[in-house]
């Protein structure tokens, strides 16, 4: 479902001088239907960075990401970005480890709202909305309520409910566990094992080890190039 060939990605911050940091170098990784890869490593190693990548949220110095969108290739490098949107919207799903909070949007509206704009009628996706919310323990009196008041489980718990709303290909998780409790990892648990059985392609970022057993088949390990590119502009930079 996705092949990463020869994928490179570093950062210039160019209000900080043009330092740059070189992330991660040479990646080739491939991902196939209803198997879970997850991302491992060290703390900065780039992990977000490379699931980011995956979203084409980053685009990368060099390298292809090739995803099977709609029975047909697509490189997320080189894609436009209206067939990013596309891809977005049939292919690849995103849970990020925070919900980006709409104000005076209900819960159930924005749980519902990525199956609508992909089409599913609209009394099909509130019901599952609901069941998803239900299982995921979000008591109905929040359900009409928008969720910026709510705890950071809560908004975690509503974001992986409008995660598993459509049926993608592609699932990109970046610690979707992180603030919950064991009765709901174990629900995320349920919810990434029913997605693998259905063929669903998982990339995830699991610091929690009984999740990541739970779910992950294998490992891959994201760290720093071993040979650092130097992008200095001088021979005598570049010696120092
Ligand atoms: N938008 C950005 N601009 C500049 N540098 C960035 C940006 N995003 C990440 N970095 C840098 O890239 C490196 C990798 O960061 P990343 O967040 O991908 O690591 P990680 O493996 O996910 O870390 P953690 O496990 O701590 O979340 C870090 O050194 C970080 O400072």
């Amino acid at each position: 479902m996705v092949h990463v060939k020869g994928l490179s990605k570093g950062f210039t911050l160019h209000t900080q001088g043009g330092a740059a940091i070189d992330v991660f170098d040479d990646i080739s990784l491939e991902v196939w239907a209803g198997e879970c890869i997850c991302l491992h490593g060290s703390s900065g190693a780039g992990k977000s960075t490379l699931l980011r990548s995956l979203y084409a949220n980053y685009k990368p110095d060099a390298g292809h990401i090739v995803v099977q969108h709609g029975g047909e290739p697509i490189d997320l490098v080189s894609a436009e970005p209206w067939e990013v949107v596309e891809v977005r919207r049939r292919t690849i799903g995103y849970v990020s480890q925070f919900l980006r909070v709409i104000p005076r949007v209900s819960t159930l509206d924005i749980v519902t709202e990525p199956a609508i704009a992909s089409g599913v009628p609209s009394e099909t996706a509130y019901a599952s909305a609901r069941i998803l919310l239900s299982r995921l323990r979000i008591p109905d009196r929040l359900w009409s309520l928008a969720p910026a008041t709510f705890s950071g489980g809560e908004q975690q718990r509503v974001n992986i409910a409008r995660g598993f709303m459509v049926d993608y290909p592609v699932l990109l998780l970046d610690e979707p566990t992180a603030s919950l409790d064991a009765a709901n990892r174990q629900s995320v648990i349920e919810l990434i094992n029913e997605a693998k059985a259905r063929g669903a392609a998982v990339v995830g970022i699991f610091h929690d080890e009984e999740v990541r057993e739970a779910v992950a088949n294998r490992l891959f390990e994201v760290g720093r190039p071993a040979v650092r590119k130097c992008r200095c502009n001088s021979a005598t930079e570049a010696a120092a």
